[in-house]
C-alpha cells in the first residue's frame, strides 16, 4: 500500500484560540491543504508546482519551503538525508498570514509527507511531537493534525529539554536557528472535544496579513490574576456550551469574551473592537459568538443561521475603516471531524 506510486495528503485549515483559549483550543475547517504525490524513478530531481494561496510569494526550493523545509528536518532525525524522488503538487486555499493556520497546516502536511514517503510508519501523536518542534503552539496543529474541535497543552519540558537547541520553535519561518533535533516523545496532550454540527463557522477575511510571531510580540508576558480567572471561567463553559443542543447563543456569546490576547491585538486588525461589540445574538439572529481567529486577522463568526447577513454586516464594519476602508471576503465552513490524511492509489 505505501509502496504505491501515488498518494494524496490532506490537510485541513484551523482557527486556533475561540476567544478565551488561547494557545489551548482550535478547530477543524472543511478547507484544505492538498499535496498531490507521485514517486519518480530513482536518481530524479524533486519536481515541485504549487497554486492558489501564496503561489506568487511561497518558495519552491526544498530546503526553503515550509512544507518540504518541515520534511526533510523528519527524515533527517531517520537519518535520510534528502526527499525521496517526488513530484508533488500543492494546492492551498489556506490565505497566508491571516489567522487560519497556514503555517501549521503546511507543517502538518510536510510531517505527513515525510512519514508517507519516508515509510516511516509513525503514529499521529509521534507526528505531533515532530510538529511541536517546528511550530510551539499547539493549537493549529493538534486539529490539523486530528480534525473537529481540540483543546490542546504541551507538557512541561525538563531542564536539559530546555537547552536552546531544544526547544520546540514557534514561527519557523521567520528565524533562522538551526534544526531542531529529534523531539522528545509525549510533548503535546490533546482531546477533541464535542461540537454542535448546528454551528458553523464564518470566517471574514480582511486582505491584509498579520505575522503570527508580530501578533505574539505585542502580548505581555505577566498578566493580573483577575484576567486570568475570567479566561478561565469563560472558557471551561464555552468547550461544554459549543457541545450542546440546542445552541444557547447567549451563553457561548458571553463565554467567548476574552481578556488575555484579543485586547492587546485590536490596534492589529482595524475595527476587531466594534465587531465583537456590534456583532451579537441580539443585533444578528443565528450568531452565537465572535472572536479574532487564530491571531487574527481573520473575524471567526460562530453562527447557526444568517450566515451571509452577518458576513456583510463584518465586511461593513471592516469598509467603514479609515484611509479607504478594508476589503474582505469571506467563507462560510463547517467544522470537520477528520483531520490530515493520506490516500493512497495507482
Ligand atoms: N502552503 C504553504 N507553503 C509554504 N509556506 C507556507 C504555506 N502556508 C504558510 N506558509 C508560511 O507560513 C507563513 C504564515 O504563517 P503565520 O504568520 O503563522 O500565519 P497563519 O496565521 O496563516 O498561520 C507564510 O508567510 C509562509 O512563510
Ligand atoms: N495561539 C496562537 C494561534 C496562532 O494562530 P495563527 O492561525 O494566527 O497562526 C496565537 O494566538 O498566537
Amino acid at each position: 500500500m505505501v509502496n504505491q506510486k501515488k498518494f494524496k495528503i490532506s490537510v485541513p485549515a484551523t482557527s486556533a484560540n475561540i476567544g478565551p483559549g488561547f494557545d489551548v483550543l482550535g478547530m477543524a475547517f472543511s478547507l484544505y491543504l492538498t499535496l498531490d504525490c507521485e514517486r519518480l524513478p530513482d536518481g530524479s530531481a524533486l519536481q515541485m508546482s504549487y497554486e492558489g494561496e501564496g503561489a506568487k510569494d511561497v518558495p519552491l526550493v526544498a530546503e526553503k519551503n515550509l512544507i518540504t523545509k518541515t520534511a526533510l528536518y523528519v527524515l533527517s532525525t531517520y537519518g535520510i538525508t534528502s526527499l525521496p524522488p517526488l513530484k508533488i503538487h500543492v494546492t492551498n486555499p489556506i490565505p497566508l498570514g491571516r489567522g487560519l493556520g497556514s503555517s501549521g497546516s503546511a507543517v502538518v502536511a510536510g510531517v505527513v509527507l515525510a512519514n508517507a514517503a519516508g515509510n516511516l510508519n509513525m503514529t499521529k501523536d509521534r507526528m505531533l511531537d515532530y510538529c511541536l518542534m517546528v511550530e510551539r503552539h499547539p493549537d493549529n496543529v493538534a486539529p490539523a493534525l486530528f480534525g473537529g474541535f481540540v483543546a490542546s497543552f504541551l507538557r512541561e519540558l525538563g531542564p536539559e529539554e530546555l537547552e536552546p537547541a531544544s526547544i520546540p520553535r514557534s514561527e519557523p519561518t521567520r528565524n533562522g536557528a538551526a534544526q531542531p533535533p529529534t523531539p522528545v516523545t509525549d510533548i503535546g496532550h490533546y482531546i477533541q472535544l464535542g461540537w454542535s454540527q448546528e454551528i458553523k463557522a464564518i470566517a471574514v477575511i480582511p486582505d491584509f496579513e498579520v505575522a503570527t510571531e508580530d501578533a505574539r510580540a505585542v502580548l505581555p508576558d505577566v498578566y493580573e490574576r483577575a484576567d486570568v480567572i475570567y479566561n478561565l471561567q469563560r472558557i471551561a463553559v464555552l468547550t461544554a456550551a459549543l457541545s450542546r443542543t440546542p445552541v444557547n447563543a447567549d451563553l457561548i456569546h458571553k463565554a467567548m469574551a476574552d481578556k488575555v490576547h484579543q485586547p492587546y491585538r485590536k490596534h492589529l486588525i482595524p475595527g476587531m473592537s466594534e465587531m465583537l461589540e456590534e456583532i451579537t445574538p441580539k443585533t444578528y439572529p443565528g450568531v452565537a459568538g465572535i472572536c479574532l481567529s487564530g491571531a487574527g486577522p481573520t473575524i471567526l463568526v460562530l453562527a447557526t443561521d444568517n450566515f451571509d447577513n452577518i458576513a456583510t454586516a463584518v465586511q461593513d464594519i471592516f469598509k467603514r475603516q479609515p484611509n479607504g476602508g478594508i476589503k474582505s471576503i469571506y467563507k462560510v465552513l463547517d467544522v470537520v471531524h477528520g483531520g490530515a490524511q493520506t490516500d493512497y492509489y495507482d
